[in-house]
């Protein structure tokens, strides 16, 4: 098992921004956690990540309960891009370095990087199709190349849960596509991550994310395969409004009813 949350309830003062969330993810599985802004998916994720503690309820992921077990042992596992992360890396540090510093998870390269680690990162990059941009300049790449850079950057470290956090944020439909392009590769690798996909947009939805939580004010709304909850009638009670669904070459449109 992934991810095991049972029952888990997160309280500040007296707002419970999450209520009741169960969550199985197992092996094999990649999720799409889909929700409105303000219904708790960052709650969610810091939930998962140990970045906070459920005020109720039980949290196990990759096999470390909370609680019991070393969290900054499990953040090592896992991978988290989230475009805020954009902002705080160095500009000048080329992308290959960028990427190295994946394996140290930090902010700029301090530590030489083995012969290895080299090759490493020349890999990711080969096998995501990116390998032009390996000796320029992080501020030189347009805002979906700087996407593609952070997720290379986050395979570095070889995760066992890869948590991409909207990083569709701000793209054109080109760039937004090529991100996707590179996200199904990534899932479709002998040895990929659990994949979990946060996003505001049904659109984004790929094939190769079998799984989905509809999460809404802080509840899990529904959870379970794909195929199932991306329904005209489970999306309708989800959004509160009448939806028309369209499937074309497996991706999913929705349009309001007129
Ligand atoms: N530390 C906190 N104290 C009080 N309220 C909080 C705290 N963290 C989150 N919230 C509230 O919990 C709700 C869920 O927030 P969260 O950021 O998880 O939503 P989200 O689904 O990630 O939204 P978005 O898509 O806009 O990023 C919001 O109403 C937010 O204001």
């Amino acid at each position: 098992m992934i991810i095991d949350i049972k029952n888990a309830t997160w309280q500040r003062g007296d707002k419970t921004i999450l209520k009741d969330v169960s969550w199985q993810v197992k092996n094999g599985e990649h999720w799409c956690l889909l929700g409105l802004n303000g219904a708790g998916k960052t709650a969610l994720l810091n939930l998962i990540n140990g970045y906070m503690f459920p005020t109720k309820g039980d949290v196990t992921v990759l096999g470390f309960e909370f609680g019991k077990s070393p969290l900054p042992e499990l953040r090592k596992l896992i991978g988290w891009v989230s475009s805020s992360l954009q902002q705080r890396l160095y500009g000048n540090d080329t992308v290959e370095e960028i990427i190295l510093s994946g394996k140290f998870a930090s902010i700029g390269l301090y530590q030489q990087p083995e012969e290895n680690d080299i090759e490493k990162a020349g890999k990711i990059l080969a096998d995501l199709g990116c390998e032009q941009f390996r000796f320029r300049r992080y501020e030189t790449l347009s805002q979906g190349e700087r996407q593609k850079i952070l997720i290379a950057r986050a395979l570095m470290a070889s995760p066992k849960l890869l948590i991409l956090d909207e990083p569709c944020t701000g793209l054109d439909i080109f760039a937004r596509e090529q991100l996707l392009s590179m996200i199904d590769t990534i899932a479709k690798q002998p040895d990929a991550p659990t994949l979990i996909y946060v996003t505001h947009h049904v659109e984004e939805i790929l094939p190769c994310f079998s799984h989905t939580l509809l999460l809404k004010q802080g509840e899990v709304f529904r959870a379970g395969k794909t195929a199932d909850v991306l329904t005209e009638g489970e999306l309708t009670d989800f959004f509160g409004t009448p939806l028309e669904v369209e499937r074309k070459k497996e991706r999913i449109a929705i349009s309001l009813k007129s």
